[in-house]
């Protein structure tokens, strides 16, 4: 059977691409094909366990770093998502969008006004539809976005917005933190300029986590969807890609395009099994090379975070969390009345955070590290919508503590701790994914080098230094705490960065490993169209391509990345 275009992937870019070219009245043939299955369990989609998600090893590919030379040589979890969803069905459901700087700095880069945020800007109108509404008595100087920056009803089949219920120690956290530690509010994150504290947009609503899959829910006839359809390479006549091949010998014909939207771990896989890639890697595992791509694979970039825990006095805090995590009955009992209506306490319990994206002080910004930076860095790192750290409350944490006084449906061990985590953005370290075999179902070699340049090593310790010296040291917070349970054991450059080493994870949030760049970026895989360099009728759209390290986490970049592709294939082929 012959497509006009073959979409690889169903994560949010690859989602966001089909979600495009569905638009077209022309009615172009389009094939999804998909690695993994359906992920239509509904329990899945509980606001509360999007936490646990990814620990289910059928929807994860269940990824790892190799050693991290700078992270005590641990292989670091590197998960991926596996079937409708792509990774969207077992993220954490943060939904940001980033900074201002960071698209303008895209189009600059590939020398293309389609990448800006005012243009992104309206493709996630297109894509979002976002609810605004809070819970009631709430003051809203932490949650009060402006309508002019975002959809309302009649924006897309993404729903977001703010959880129904909210923890109860929720606002003091966050006045603890403006008022106490003298942070700077900022009542709406996803305007454009993310800097300040704010309470956090999530991809759910309503109780139930959206997915890219929701993107997928009206497609008209003419796409068709296969899931359990692993891709293993593109096949060329000539330099012109026609068809795709599965791992299980399956041929699908392409007359148009073939879109790799895999996501930024597999796309170079299939590139590289394809014959496009590095030719010394190639060489190694004997793949016929139809284009040599020394940059496929390269450049990858990713945000890093680790945990900061508490145990509180008791009484001290509002909290009741312990309470429901520490009855099984309790958990079971909010189960049913979560599948009976989506309310109740599995949408309440980790399912509202506070976020906060700030600058670094002058420690930071004068530091040797900083200064050494190469100008354009440096004059990135200065603009007034990118952050230097984020901070995040309210993290679950005693679901991934293994043992200790963390509440376990045991009743005795009830503790109500605080749970920070503090982000390392802007990492200036480049890793790669190599290939490891000439057998497609072996997954590339993940090297991140997190902690690899000196930079991210400062700006690591400086992070966490200042939201210690500023949170965690400041009276409000002092006098209410037990005691550390998870935390550096010094203020020393030593200790912070020894902490990092020992309990930093990835944020997940892999970019770069097939670079979109102008003509002349010796580096550039794929140019400002998504299309692959040195070949025809092969494009790439997911986090592969994205140039900049957004000052965000990541899937709402995805979003627009494939939406962007979508719209270019409409223009170029004239389907609108
Ligand atoms: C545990 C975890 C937590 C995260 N938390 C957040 C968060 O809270 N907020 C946020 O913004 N971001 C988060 N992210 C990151 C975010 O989900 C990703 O940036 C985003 O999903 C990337 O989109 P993508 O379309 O590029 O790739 P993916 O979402 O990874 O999609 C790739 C798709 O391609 C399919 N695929 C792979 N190989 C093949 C093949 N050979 N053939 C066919 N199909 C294939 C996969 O099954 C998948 O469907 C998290 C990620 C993870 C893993």
């Amino acid at each position: 059977m012959e497509y006009d275009f073959i979409i690889v992937g169903t994560g949010p870019a690859g989602a966001s691409v089909a979600f495009a070219l569905a638009q077209s009245p022309k009615q172009p043939k389009v094939l999804i094909l998909e690695a993994g299955g359906l992920n239509d369990d509904k329990s899945l989609r509980t606001d509360g366990q999007r936490w646990l998600t990814f620990l289910q090893q059928d929807l994860n590919f269940g990824y790892k770093t190799s050693p991290q030379e700078h992270a005590g040589n641990r292989q670091i979890d590197y998960s991926r998502g596996k079937g409708l969803g792509g990774s969207s069905a077992i993220n954490f459901g943060v939904f940001t969008v980033g900074a201002k700087h960071d698209y303008d700095t895209w189009a600059k880069l590939v020398n293309d006004e389609e990448f800006t945020w005012s243009c992104m800007q309206q493709r996630f109108k297109k894509i979002v539809t976002f609810h605004r509404d809070i819970p009631e008595g709430v003051d809203p100087k932490y949650a009060s976005p402006l309508a002019k920056n975002h959809s309302s009803s009649g924006g897309g089949p993404l729903h977001v917005g703010y959880a129904k219920e909210w923890e109860e120690d929720l606002i003091p956290t966050l006045d603890l933190l403006s008022e106490g530690a003298g942070y700077p509010l900022n009542p709406d994150h996803n305007s454009g300029n993310p800097i300040g504290l704010s309470v956090l947009i999530s991809s759910a609503y309503n109780g139930v986590r959206s997915t890219s899959k929701d993107l997928l829910g009206s497609l008209p006839e003419n796409f068709t969807v296969k899931t359990f359809s692993a891709v293993e390479k593109v096949i060329f006549d000539g330099n012109r890609a026609t068809r795709v091949v599965t791992v299980d010998g399956d041929t699908f014909l392409a007359s148009k395009e073939v879109i790799l939207s895999a996501g930024a771990l597999d796309s170079p896989k299939i590139l590289m099994h394809s014959g496009i890639g590095p030719l010394d890697q190639l060489s190694e595992y004997q793949i016929p090379v139809i284009h040599p791509s020394p940059f496929v694979g390269q450049n990858l970039r990713d945000h890093a975070f680790v945990p900061l825990v508490h145990q509180r006095k008791p009484g001290s805090s509002l909290s009741t969390r312990s309470v429901f995590y520490g009855s099984l009955k309790r958990q079971e009992e909010a189960m049913k009345q979560w599948q009976k209506d989506g309310t109740g306490e599995w949408s309440k319990y980790a399912c509202e955070v506070g976020i906060g994206f700030f600058k670094l002080g002058e420690r930071f910004l004068t530091s040797k590290e900083f200064e050494r930076l190469p100008e354009s860095e440096k004059e990135y790192l200065r603009d007034e919508t990118v952050p230097h750290t984020e901070v995040f409350t309210h993290f679950p944490f005693h679901w991934f503590f293994p043992g200790g006084d963390f509440p376990r449906g045991d009743e005795d061990k009830l503790v109500d701790y605080s749970c920070f985590l503090v982000f390392l953005y802007n990492a200036q370290s480049r890793g790669e994914v190599r290939l490891q075999s000439r057998d497609p179902k072996v997954p590339l070699k993940f090297d991140p080098k997190f902690l690899g340049h000196e930079f991210d090593r400062r700006a690591a310790v400086e992070s966490l230094r200042e939201f210690i010296e500023r949170a965690i040291e400041s009276e409000g917070f002092k006098k209410a705490v037990v005691r550390q349970i998870v935390g550096p054991e010094g203020n020393s450059d030593e200790k912070l960065l020894e902490f990092w080493q020992q309990a930093m994870s990835s944020s997940w949030h892999m970019t770069g490993t097939a670079k979109m760049g102008r003509d002349g970026d010796e580096e550039a895989v794929v140019d400002e169209e998504f299309r692959v360099r040195g070949v025809k009728g092969l494009r790439v759209a997911d986090m592969s391509v994205v140039p900049v390290l957004v000052s965000a986490h990541t899937q709402g970049v995805a979003y627009v990345t494939g939406y962007t592709c979508g719209e270019k294939l409409l223009k170029e082929y004239d389907l609108l």
